[in-house]
């Protein structure tokens, strides 16, 4: 049986070839020779799969390490016959954690407190879901706009878009990408939108980079509007325009989700759901999987405030090193996707052990998600 993986998969390596032989690929463009005589095809969001790519071939199964799967063309997949998994919710934690890494940054910078704003979360899934509880676990208030749930009549309080641009400070985008249908997605974040946005809003997309309109907001911002704005995802990618990098407060290269732990867990389900399709059902403990993180252990001393949890934040990931990156390289081909590959070690907030002795930073971190105890001090 042969197996081809994406090559920026970590551990995919090492746990399909308890299933079969392993090939390691570039996932943009994937080398079709390599496709013809395989079984199995793990990808990541930059392969395209569709019936063009996968006719003639032997794919029985295609595996997405990525929470996305606009870059599948799934109904071809169930009218071919062919399984198909993706990994819903591996890397939310990691873009949350970006989220804040960005709001802690413009936060400090702007001379603001978090607690004085209001998040508008546009998408209240894995990401939005998570982003939305440690939002309020820090008491800040947010506003939830997620179409799909309240009309499937789920729990929550949630609004219209228009009340999400009219009230909220900072509006942040965690949708997939529908390019049509009742809930389309495609320039959600139109010019006519953008054009409400209050003076200082402080946009961020990290879900799609199509799920804003580029030019309407490079346009925008070359006007003079006053907005921050944070792009991890780009319209399009990998050529992003270089003159809306310069233009906004934090640009990344799509690596949101770049945690350690996420694409591990991306690598793990895809995995357990290719095992469970040829019937050899195998489990995976991540823990098993990942290496000691470079900053262990710390000691608090006192309470947590803003300032303190940015520190604390940014010991761990700090967003800037991402977005200085991106600046020195963008507009190079094939760097943006260089940038990707050789992506540094990244972990989340979990990994940091916070000894604490005030008991009320100890419960907000658990809250979090830190790995927080408290200490009494002797
Ligand atoms: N930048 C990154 O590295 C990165 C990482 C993970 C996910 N993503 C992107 O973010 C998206 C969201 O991730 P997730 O894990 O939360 O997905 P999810 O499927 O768990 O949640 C998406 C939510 O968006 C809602 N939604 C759908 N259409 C909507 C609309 N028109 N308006 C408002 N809400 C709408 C859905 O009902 C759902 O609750 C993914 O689809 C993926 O494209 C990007
Ligand atoms: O949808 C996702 O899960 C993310 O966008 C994903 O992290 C993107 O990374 P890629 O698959 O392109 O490596």
């Amino acid at each position: 049986m042969k197996i081809l993986v994406d090559e920026n998969m970590p551990y995919a390596r090492d746990l399909f070839s308890r299933l079969g032989e392993v090939k390691a690929v570039p996932g943009r463009p994937i080398p079709l020779s390599e496709l013809a005589d395989a079984d199995a095809l793990m990808v990541r969001s930059v392969t395209k799969v569709n019936e063009a790519l996968l006719q003639g071939t032997g794919i029985k199964f295609v595996g997405t390490a990525t929470a996305g799967t606009d870059h599948v063309d799934e109904a071809y997949l169930q009218q071919a016959g062919i399984g198909f998994s993706a990994a819903p919710g591996c890397n939310a934690i990691a873009v949350v954690e970006y989220v804040f890494s960005s709001l802690l940054m413009l936060a400090e910078r702007e001379g603001f407190a978090l607690k004085d704003r209001t998040v508008g979360i546009v998408g209240v899934g894995n990401v939005g879901g998570r982003l939305q509880a440690r939002l309020e676990a820090l008491g800040i208030r947010t506003l939830l706009c997620d179409p799909p749930r309240a009309d499937r009549g789920d729990d929550g309080d949630f609004r219209s878009l228009d009340e999400l641009v009219r009230e909220a400070d900072v509006l942040t985008f965690h949708t997939p990408l529908f390019k049509e249908g009742p809930y389309k997605t495609l320039h959600l974040a139109d010019d006519a939108l953008l054009a409400r946005l209050k003076p200082g809003t402080i946009l961020i997309n990290a879900c799609r980079g199509p799920v804003v309109d580029n030019a309407a907001l490079l346009q925008r911002l070359q006007a003079g509007q006053a907005l921050h704005v944070v792009l991890d995802v780009w319209e399009p990618e990998p050529d992003l325009n270089v003159e809306l990098l310069q233009h906004v407060d934090i640009g990344t290269a799509h690596i949101a989700g770049y945690t350690l732990e996420g694409k591990a867990r991306g690598t793990t389900q895809v995995f357990e759901a290719y095992s469970e399709f040829i019937g050899k059902h195998t489990q995976i403990a991540l823990d098993t999987l990942l290496p000691a993180p470079e900053f262990g252990r710390i000691t608090l001393h006192g309470p947590l405030d803003q300032s303190t949890l940015k520190r604390l934040v940014h010991l761990v990931y700090d967003v800037r090193r991402d977005d200085a990156l991106l600046r020195k390289v963008a507009g190079t081909p094939g760097e943006f996707d260089k940038l990707r590959k050789n992506y540094l070690e990244r972990r989340e907030w979990s990994s940091l052990y916070v000894q604490c002795d005030d008991a009320s930073a100890a419960a907000l971190l658990q809250q979090l998600g830190f790995n927080a105890t408290h200490t009494p001090a002797r």
